[in-house]
């Protein structure tokens, strides 16, 4: 039986989240702050960061190398701890890794001792889904993915961005209330990035899963979100979140709209300011 989350990933129910005033956060940042301990003394890396990411929607975070992006990331994944301030999912305060937030890393993470479909299939199974539903959802995520013809595969015989669409589908099969993707194409070449981005808007269309996405890429993330958090350096702060108003129906000519030029050229001045 899948719950209304895996009902909204697969785009059945919920409504946008502009047709119900107010709608709570999915996902919710609030005042927080990360400081790493640094040869006797302490490095403030994060400083007051604030950000809510509503049902449905797609949002990247941009800022220069260094700003703390992935550090943003990993506290959000639970992977470590905020120095102060809260993560809350679906107003659950984050306290570790959890199977309501789905990660991809930029490298690529699969199992390689484990085909295309096992590896969809890891967090199912430690999850203890009953067979019959395991497969269900491997199969709708392979075919949400395009790549059921390499169910048998292993991970060495796939491209970089074959790989990464595992990593997608491996993610979205848990179902989570918000996927996480740190630079999830910035091991990929020019050409296949391009095609992963496109792929990416088709995903969204179909699942609309709520996403935050971190990449140092400023076209990539116009292209991408609905809205865009622009990050300061030392200490990583926001500086300016810009809404997105291109249709939700984008291809690569997008990009040479002068809409978008604009949009580019905003955030490329906030990011130098
Ligand atoms: N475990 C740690 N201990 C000490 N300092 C850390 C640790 N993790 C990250 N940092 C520091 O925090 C700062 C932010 O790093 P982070 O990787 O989050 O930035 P980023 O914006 O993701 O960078 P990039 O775009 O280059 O990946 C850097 O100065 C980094 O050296």
């Amino acid at each position: 039986m899948l719950d209304t989350r895996s009902q909204d990933l697969r785009g059945q129910t919920e409504p946008a989240a502009a047709d119900l005033a107010p709608t709570p956060p999915k996902l919710e940042v609030r005042g927080l702050s990360k400081s790493f301990a640094l040869q006797g003394s302490s490095m403030t890396v994060l400083e007051d960061i604030n950000l809510q990411i509503f049902p449905r929607e797609f949002v990247c975070l941009v800022g220069s190398s260094g700003c703390g992006k992935s550090t943003l990331l990993n506290i959000v994944a639970g992977l470590i701890n905020p120095s102060t301030g809260s993560v809350l999912v679906d107003g659950r305060p984050v306290t570790g890794p959890g199977s309501d937030r789905g990660m991809v890393f930029q490298n690529y993470t699969l199992y390689p001792w484990l085909t295309v479909s096992q590896n969809i299939a890891f967090g199912l199974q430690l999850r203890k889904m009953p067979k019959a539903e395991q497969r269900d959802r491997i199969d709708y995520y392979l075919n949400v993915v395009g790549l059921t013809q390499f169910a048998k595969s292993y991970p060495k015989q796939l491209s970089g961005g074959m790989k990464q669409r595992v990593a997608i589908a491996r993610a979205l099969a848990n179902e989570p209330a918000v996927l996480l993707m740190d630079e999830p194409f910035g091991a990929l070449d020019a050409q296949t990035k391009e095609q992963m981005q496109q792929f990416l808007l088709e995903l969204w269309e179909q699942t609309h899963v709520t996403g935050l996405m971190i990449t140092h890429d400023v076209e990539e993330a116009i292209f991408l979100s609905q809205r865009v958090y622009v990050m300061g350096t030392s200490p990583g702060r926001m500086k300016r979140e810009v809404a997105i108003g291109l249709p939700e129906q984008r291809d690569l000519e997008t990009k040479l709209s002068a809409e978008f030029i604009e949009i580019k050229r905003q955030i490329l001045q906030s990011l130098r300011e």
